[in-house]
């Protein structure tokens, strides 16, 4: 049976969520400014504070919750570790003042 058609509510309420959702861009871009102006109380600026050694095991540390999250815990804890990974991997560009299109031209 095929499934079922969403109705027109569901679809806006879809849509509604998906304007509000964050994107990659979106999401360096809001890091870049609190990094520039040194937000306070912002965690990104108190990572970027602790360098690149403690960044990086941070990226290391959500690449391993990821990976035990996909085979032991289902695809929606996945997804939460996945977002802290790539959250993770934005600050450490931060750190090296590497842009989006330095890592984007290697893909
Ligand atoms: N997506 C994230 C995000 N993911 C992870 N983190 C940080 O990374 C830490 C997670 O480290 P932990 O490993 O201790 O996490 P945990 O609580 O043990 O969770 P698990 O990994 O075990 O599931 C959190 O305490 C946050 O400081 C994040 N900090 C910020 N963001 C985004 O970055 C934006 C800017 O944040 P601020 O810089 O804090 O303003 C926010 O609006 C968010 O959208």
């Amino acid at each position: 049976m095929p499934p079922a058609r969403p109705g027109l509510a569901t679809l806006r309420a879809g849509l509604g969520q998906w304007t509000t959702v964050k994107t990659f861009e979106g999401l360096y871009a809001e890091l870049s400014a609190k990094a520039a102006a040194g937000t306070p109380g912002s965690s990104t600026v108190e990572a970027l504070a602790r360098g690149v050694h403690s960044i990086g095991k941070k990226v290391v540390e959500e690449a391993a919750e990821s990976w035990m999250a996909a085979e032991h815990e289902g695809p929606e804890r996945a997804a939460e570790e996945i977002s802290q990974l790539l959250y993770q991997a934005q600050v450490l560009m931060l750190a090296l003042d590497l842009k989006l299109e330095d890592v984007y031209r290697h893909l």
